[in-house]
């Protein structure tokens, strides 16, 4: 492997921000994938001929996100593996035994590695345990929240995933709920073991979707003290509100001011979860990429992007800001 390490790089260029690629999901979708089904993004993988035609029409799709988004100036990117937990695929597809499913993700990784090359970092990105339920964005996990396993649900695609060195980061991506966040927290290196960051899913008026404060997240950490597992590289933001997000990010900065953020929110649009489509958003007062991106990098966000509904023209609208505000 000819990169170094991401936890290495991050520390020896303590000014340098990384941009990150734009939102898989809703990215294939644009370009003519149909990804309405329980695994979302994870379809066209699921089907033996993109991997048996070369050329097939998925196959090019993909590979043509993952150009488009480097050709913006992503340095860093992420694998179409948000609603790919072992429940979810076994319980939605033909995939039923581990071996399937290990084979499954280390062709979805291997894929995604030779469509970025060997120098750009690659984010091996799971989905919360609310996503397959849809619980996601609002943080609802039942009346006992503190009693799920949550390490059993992400395990067999976590062990994949620090097997592969294809994969860079691992991304605990959307996670709405406080239990969740504290299960992942409470894990140590031997479990965790490799670099990995969380995105929380926050509200738009800037708590956790199941309420919980910033402040009360920055206490968490502080409880911990130096327990908090070293391969703990970033926390942020994901999936929340544009307009929202520099704010959210900077409250995260003033109750964990040494802590390295990411942040990657979508474009603004709101998801009617109930009739399925992306409603615009209100578009007065809205900031610019500019705008967001200074104020990030001013609460000290290390990585960039964005999430559902963002395209290749952020990246490249992130791309300059990034470099304009970055010394
Ligand atoms: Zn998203």
């Amino acid at each position: 492997m000819t990169r170094q390490s991401i936890k290495e790089y991050l520390q020896q260029n303590p000014d340098k921000v990384l941009v990150l690629d734009g939102g898989q999901g809703t990215e294939l979708e644009n370009r003519g994938i149909n990804v309405a089904n329980p695994v979302w993004s994870t379809i066209p993988f699921v089907s033996e001929s993109f991997w048996s035609d070369k050329s097939s029409n998925d196959r090019q799709i993909v590979k043509e996100m993952f150009e488009d988004f480097l050709a913006a100036g992503a340095e860093i990117l992420m694998t179409t593996t948000y609603q790919t937990s072992f429940k979810s695929v076994s319980e939605n597809t033909d995939i039923k035994t581990l071996q399937e499913y290990n084979e499954l993700l280390n062709r979805i990784v291997s894929f995604s590695r030779d469509c970025i090359g060997e120098q750009k970092y690659l984010i091996g990105c799971i989905g919360p345990w609310g996503a397959h339920v849809c619980a996601e964005f609002n943080g609802d996990y039942g009346a006992h929240p503190e009693n799920i396993d949550y390490y059993q649900y992400f395990k067999p695609q976590l062990d994949n995933f620090f097997a592969n060195e294809n994969l860079d980061l691992i991304g605990f991506e959307t996670v709405p709920n406080v239990n969740e966040l504290k299960a992942i927290l409470s894990w140590d290196e031997k479990i965790l073991s490799k670099p990995f960051y969380i995105g929380l899913s926050v509200h738009e008026n800037g708590v956790l979707r199941d309420g919980t404060t910033m402040e009360e997240i920055g206490n968490i950490f502080k409880s911990l003290g130096n327990k908090v597992n070293p391969n703990l590289l970033l926390l942020g933001i994901n999936c929340v509100s544009f307009n929202h997000s520099p704010s959210i990010l900077e409250d995260i900065h003033k109750n964990l001011p040494d802590m390295p953020l990411i942040a990657y929110p979508n474009s603004g649009e709101v998801y009617d979860t109930v009739k399925k489509i992306w409603l615009p958003q209100n578009s007065e007062n809205s900031l610019t990429w500019e705008q967001v991106v200074k104020r990030y990098i001013e609460a000290g966000a290390r990585i960039i992007g964005g999430c559902c509904r963002t395209t290749p023209k952020d990246i490249l609208e992130i791309s300059k800001a990034v470099k304009k505000f970055s010394k």
